[in-house]
């Protein structure tokens, strides 16, 4: 198993991964299965995932991981394949960092294959002086492509497109939010607007973010409910990955929906049944919109994902569009909307969950839909509000 518990870094899943395409041959000898094969390669794709574009820059650092030029150029290579050639030059020009480095003996040939692929990597970004560069050939080889670009892009700075907004998030890059704004946002003990089984045992509200807001309520759930819910989650989602838990199911489930209901001070007579997601290493949800992704659109209100783990690395709720981050903390609830108050879908929604880097994320997520909360979120008539 790579995704749960010790050993479950990911470059010795990777080499793993590796090992295991390599002598998967005489595997095949072995098993007559072809549904096992394809679950290798999902398994292989999504470690492969975050290796060549979470682990880039910081975590190599953090965790005082040190790659041997040889494996920097293999992650190249794969992100190469990919054709992700900004991520695939930047792993290249740090394998070939590492060569020089060392002063290897005998490493002009591969040296060389180094620049090869740099250059080429380049070219393909559309950088093409540093194409010429880094192969130091003759100018007229690239004249087509020089003709093409008006502007030469860094290769160093990642990309600024949606999904990089989401892997420059999910590398834990602080982004947007200007200092003076952030010491604007607030935490506070919360009765949920008086309620009474919250009076005299107020929940920890922290202010994640002011406009859209995105609230996170500290220790809500005990280990002993996290337990009972992972539990009752555990054969379904090592099949599906994912489980719909209802309140019926369990007292635990139904005390759940309750608390939730206390603390946002919302209705939960139209609300969805609980859904309980595990990832492992590598697992991860891309940017979406709940709204489309559930089909049912613009009925759901906010989601509300209790985290049932803290993750070593990795894993935090990320929203592109306007730069939050929230970090996975067992026995907290992360809460937002999804529609505007004039019942529109609310573009700065947009979230996604990061890999996994380490550790297992376990997430529930509530969705309360707009019906049955006419008395509890004031509607709007404003086109933008
Ligand atoms: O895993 C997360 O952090 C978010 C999950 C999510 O967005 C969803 O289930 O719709
Ligand atoms: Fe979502």
């Amino acid at each position: 198993q790579i995704g749960d518990g010790e050993g479950s870094e990911p470059l010795t899943a990777y080499q793993l991964m590796q090992r295991l395409r390599v002598e998967w041959a005489t595997i095949m000898k072995f098993t007559k299965k072809s549904l096992f094969q394809s679950e290798i390669f999902y398994l292989l794709n999504l470690v492969l995932y975050i290796t060549f574009f979470l682990l880039y820059y910081s975590p190599l650092s953090l965790y005082k991981i040190s790659y041997c030029s040889s494996t920097l150029f293999k992650l190249g290579k794969v992100a190469y394949s990919h054709e992700s050639y900004q991520h695939a030059f930047l792993w290249f020009f740090k394998s070939l960092q590492k060569l020089q480095a060392t002063k290897e003996e005998n490493s002009d040939t591969y040296k060389k294959l180094l620049l090869e692929y740099l250059s080429s990597s380049a070219y393909e970004f559309g950088h093409v002086p540093l194409a010429v560069y880094c192969a130091r050939l003759d100018l007229t080889v690239y004249k087509g492509k020089l003709s093409q670009h008006t502007k030469t892009p860094d290769i160093f700075t990642l990309s600024e497109t949606s999904t990089s907004t989401y892997e420059a998030l999910c590398r834990g890059e602080e982004l947007n939010m200007k200092s003076r704004r952030r010491r604007q946002l607030s935490c506070r003990y919360s009765t949920g607007g008086g309620n009474p089984r919250l009076m005299y045992a107020p929940v920890k509200e922290e202010e994640v973010w002011d406009d859209p807001p995105i609230m996170t309520y500290h220790d809500v759930f005990s280990e002993a409910e996290i337990e009972q819910l992972k539990n009752l989650s555990r054969p379904g989602v090592s099949t599906a990955l994912h489980v719909w838990l209802k309140d019926e199911d369990a007292p635990v489930v139904s005390s759940v929906s309750q608390r939730l209901s206390d603390i946002t001070g919302l209705g939960m007579e139209s609300a969805e049944s609980l859904q309980v997601l595990n990832y492992g290493v590598g697992g991860h949800f891309s940017p979406h919109y709940d709204t489309v992704v559930r089909k049912n659109l613009k009925s759901i209100m906010f989601p509300s994902p209790l985290q049932l783990s803290d993750v070593s690395y990795g894993g935090s709720t990320v929203f592109p569009e306007i730069g939050a981050s929230v970090k996975p903390q067992k026995g907290s609830v992360v809460m937002w909307y999804n529609l505007l108050r004039n019942g529109q879908g609310d573009w700065r929604s947009l979230h996604g969950g990061c890999p996994v880097y380490q550790g297992s994320k376990w997430v529930a997520v509530k969705w309360v839909h707009e019906r049955g909360q006419e008395f509890r979120r004031q509607c709007s008539l404003s086109e933008t509000e």
